[in-house]
């Protein structure tokens, strides 16, 4: 929910020639590795997340190779919540009736010593929402990725920081320091997603210059791209850092590929699904863009 431009960013074209120089090279292979094996493993992600995002939640982690399950009922989660591989919860439709559900499926993961993913949407739009995040980050989500805003008013509240400042527009970049404190604070690898999207477990900070800014322009990118991760991590738990780099950085190059046969938000959703089903080594190999900072 940040506008963000991308003027700076070189993430629209392959990375070839001198520019590839830049891109440490361990980075492509591990990106195609963890794409590969997601293909061949399927893993299972529950989501409990916004009404707005599920279609493109399921139809991102389908096309990546996942199997998404959307179920998010209290009732259900002792039966349903130990099956999966990784738990996603996103509150960007949220209700009281939710945060139960939300709060028990992560625990059961945590207890389970499976990763779970946190979209803190709009974190900073009311108190009850801003709790709720806190309630969940006490949970110890393994990642939690959201844009510049939303960790900017997350981390100001995890430290305990009353003013609540302007959480609007916020580049991701400007929230580099908030995203260091909050990983700090919660043991939790923090993204932070825009032009360029940041990647920190406190200590060490990578960067994916990956994407398009018309992926603003389609509700739900964001929240898709959490999932995404969530699958990810499921492959490899303990290289969670890593794992979340790159799919951001897939997520974002199916954006590049789609938007070379789009029109407008509409066809980049299409053809964004396409190009992350289709997606193949050597076109992967020749764009991802991530840097250690
Ligand atoms: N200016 C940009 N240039 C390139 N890629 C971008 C840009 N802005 C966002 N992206 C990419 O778009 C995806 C969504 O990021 P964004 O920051 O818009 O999430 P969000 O605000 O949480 O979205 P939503 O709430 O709609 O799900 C990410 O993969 C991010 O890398
Ligand atoms: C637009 C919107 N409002 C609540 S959730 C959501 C989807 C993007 O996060
Ligand atoms: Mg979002």
């Amino acid at each position: 929910m940040t506008t963000e431009t991308a003027e700076a960013s070189p993430a629209m074209q392959p990375n070839d020639g001198d520019e590839s120089d830049q891109y440490p090279p361990h980075w492509g292979p591990t990106a195609w590795s963890l794409l590969s094996d997601l293909r061949q493993r399927s893993p299972l992600i529950q989501c409990i997340t916004n009404f707005v995002s599920m279609d493109i939640v399921a139809n991102t982690l389908l096309a990546a190779g996942a199997s998404p399950a959307m179920i998010h009922s209290l009732a259900e989660i002792p039966d349903f919540t130990p099956q999966a591989q990784a738990l996603c919860v996103n509150v960007g439709t949220l209700s009281p009736s939710w945060v139960p559900a939300m709060k028990s499926a992560a625990e059961l993961m945590v207890k389970l010593g499976k990763p779970w993913v946190l979209d803190p949407v709009a974190a900073g739009a009311s108190g009850f929402r801003l709790n709720a995040c806190l309630a969940l980050v006490g949970v110890k989500p393994t990642v939690i990725r959201g844009n510049g805003s939303e960790i900017i008013a997350l981390s100001r509240a995890s430290l305990g920081v009353s003013k609540k400042g302007v959480d609007s527009a916020h580049g991701s970049m400007d929230a580099l320091e908030a995203a260091k404190s909050l990983a700090r604070a919660s043991g939790s690898i923090v993204a932070v997603s825009g032009a360029v999207d940041v990647v920190t477990d406190g200590n060490r900070v990578v960067a994916a210059h990956n994407g398009v800014p018309m992926m603003q322009k389609i509700t739900a990118t964001g929240c898709a791209v959490t999932a995404l991760i969530a699958a990810f991590v499921a492959l490899d738990p303990s290289h969670p850092l890593e794992a979340t780099a790159s799919a951001l950085s897939v997520f974002c190059i199916a954006g590049e590929l789609g938007m070379d046969l789009a029109k407008g938000p509409a066809s980049l959703r299409m053809h964004l699904i396409d190009s992350l089903y289709g997606l193949d080594e050597a076109a992967l190999l020749s764009r991802v863009r991530i840097t250690d900072l």
